[in-house]
């Protein structure tokens, strides 16, 4: 006779209610791969007067404390999202003796060490493989396949919402709003879609990628974060009269420093913003919902993952390799690897970190403007690399002057902005990005 395991589920929204159905639907493959059938024994929902098509009623419960600790329990997963209940319920699963599969990238981000020593002292696994890149393998590339490897960047797109958002903006010319309704309607964005547009939810993956990458420990509030929120029709506009186009980017990088007396020290830097890139790059064709990934390391070289970054059926495929995965280990008794933060290296600040800046301003039409700009970006060691007057954008006596740095440092770039908005010509200063992938 097969053995079985048993799951119990917290959540059952756009990725649980996926994972239900597969565990039904596919209970035969997914017994022969794991070595056991998986049996879902409970479901967690807030609520038990919605209608769930295809789900045994019998199962649910709102009494996700309970459901956990009950002890014929094996695998829990965690499809909550947010950071209470769903830490203090992992926990008490740890407790419980059961692994935990989550794809909570917030949780994670603030609170991974504690997750992390609470499965290590409860002998159990915690995978987490749909936390970042929704179905991208990702996590176990990094933590597994490449841990024999130097990472030095990770670098890419991974939050489908507002990629989902600027590619209809860039391509349809779609309004801001309409999209993140219709990204919501289908299941990409988080239950605040705030996380998604203001760069939460990839300042979280930033913070999870850095920490595996680079064996260190990254908190969400280190990674730099801005979101799409800013960017308007005129920048996209912009970029693509530039041959560029706006992606929102999380780059995490390993920085190596020798002083004088040939010390080494090593620094990790982790960053969420909108970015232009040229439309050529590889990051440039990702649209919808999608997600890549670049790693860059020592031997192994450049490497790129791409796939679907957000959706119901994509998450669960993460979750349920993990779930396939967790029940294996138990099936034999052991444990994958846990974390690997050996080191403590401590997070850049942004204002030390070089990129080359795009910065839109509308200034008088006048003689001499252009001087008087250039002049700010010379007054702070600021390199410009192209200066041009963008035409029909904008009010009579009034032009849109769009500025390419060079390589500069976030904090020169601050003070050159802090002068242009005290010239008397210059009338707003109306973007600043990031250019990157040049
Ligand atoms: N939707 C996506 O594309 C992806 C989601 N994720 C993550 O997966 C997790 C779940 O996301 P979704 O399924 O999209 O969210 P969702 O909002 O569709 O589902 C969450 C469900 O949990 C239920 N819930 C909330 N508190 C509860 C409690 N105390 N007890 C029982 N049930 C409770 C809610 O009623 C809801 O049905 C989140 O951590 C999210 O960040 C990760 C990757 C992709
Ligand atoms: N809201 C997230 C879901 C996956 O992590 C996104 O849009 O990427
Ligand atoms: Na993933």
């Amino acid at each position: 006779m097969t053995s079985a395991l048993r799951v119990a589920l917290l959540g059952c929204g756009t990725v649980g209610s996926e994972v239900v159905r597969v565990l039904q639907n596919q209970g035969d493959d997914l017994a022969a791969r794991a070595g056991a059938r998986l049996e879902v024994v409970g479901i967690a929902v807030r609520r038990l007067d919605v209608e769930r098509p295809g789900i045994d009623p019998a199962l649910l419960t709102t009494d996700a404390e309970a459901l956990v600790r009950r002890d014929d329990v094996d695998l829990v997963v965690e499809v909550i999202g947010g950071i209470e209940p769903a830490r203090s319920l992992i926990l008490a699963a740890f407790e419980s003796g059961s692994s935990v599969i989550t794809a909570n990238k917030a949780l994670l981000a603030e609170d991974g060490p504690t997750l992390f020593a609470a499965a290590e002292s409860a002998g159990v696994d915690l995978y987490f493989e749909a936390a970042v890149a929704g179905a991208i393998p990702i996590i176990r590339p990094l933590s597994e396949s490449l841990i024999g490897d130097q990472i030095t960047q990770v670098m890419g797109i991974v939050n489908g919402t507002t990629n989902f958002i600027l590619d209809k903006m860039h391509n349809e010319g779609a309004s801001y709003a309409d999209v993140l309704a219709e990204a919501q309607e289908l299941g990409y964005a988080e239950a605040d879609p705030t996380a998604d547009v203001e760069g939460f939810d990839a300042a979280a993956k930033a913070a999870i990628l850095a920490g595996i990458a680079f064996h260190t420990r990254v908190a969400a509030h280190e990674v730099y974060r801005e979101g799409i929120t800013g960017i308007t029709r005129s920048d996209i506009e912009a970029a693509a009269e530039m041959g560029t186009v706006v992606k929102l980017l999380a780059i995490c990088e390993l920085h190596t420093q020798t002083d004088d007396a040939g010390n080494v020290t090593e620094t990790v830097s982790a960053r969420v913003h909108p970015a232009l890139i040229p439309a050529t790059h590889p990051l440039a064709t990702v649209g919808g919902p999608y997600n890549a990934v670049f790693t860059e390391s020592t031997g192994a070289g450049s490497l790129m993952f791409y796939g679907a970054g957000a959706g119901g059926a994509p998450t669960a495929s993460a979750v349920l390799g993990d779930l396939v995965t967790a029940a294996r280990n138990r099936m034999r008794g052991a444990t994958g690897p846990g974390e690997s933060a050996y080191t403590q290296r401590q997070v850049m600040p942004i204002g030390e970190i070089d990129t080359c800046y795009f910065i839109s301003i509308d200034a008088a039409d006048q003689p001499g403007v252009l001087a008087a700009i250039a002049s700010c970006f010379a007054h702070h060691g600021v390199s410009v690399q192209t200066m041009r007057q963008q035409v029909g954008v904008n009010r009579a006596e009034t032009a849109r002057i769009v500025v390419v740095t060079h390589s500069a440092k976030e904090a020169a770039l601050s003070a050159v902005v802090e002068e242009l908005r005290s010239l008397t010509e210059v009338q707003e200063v109306c973007s600043v990005m990031r250019v990157e992938g040049e």
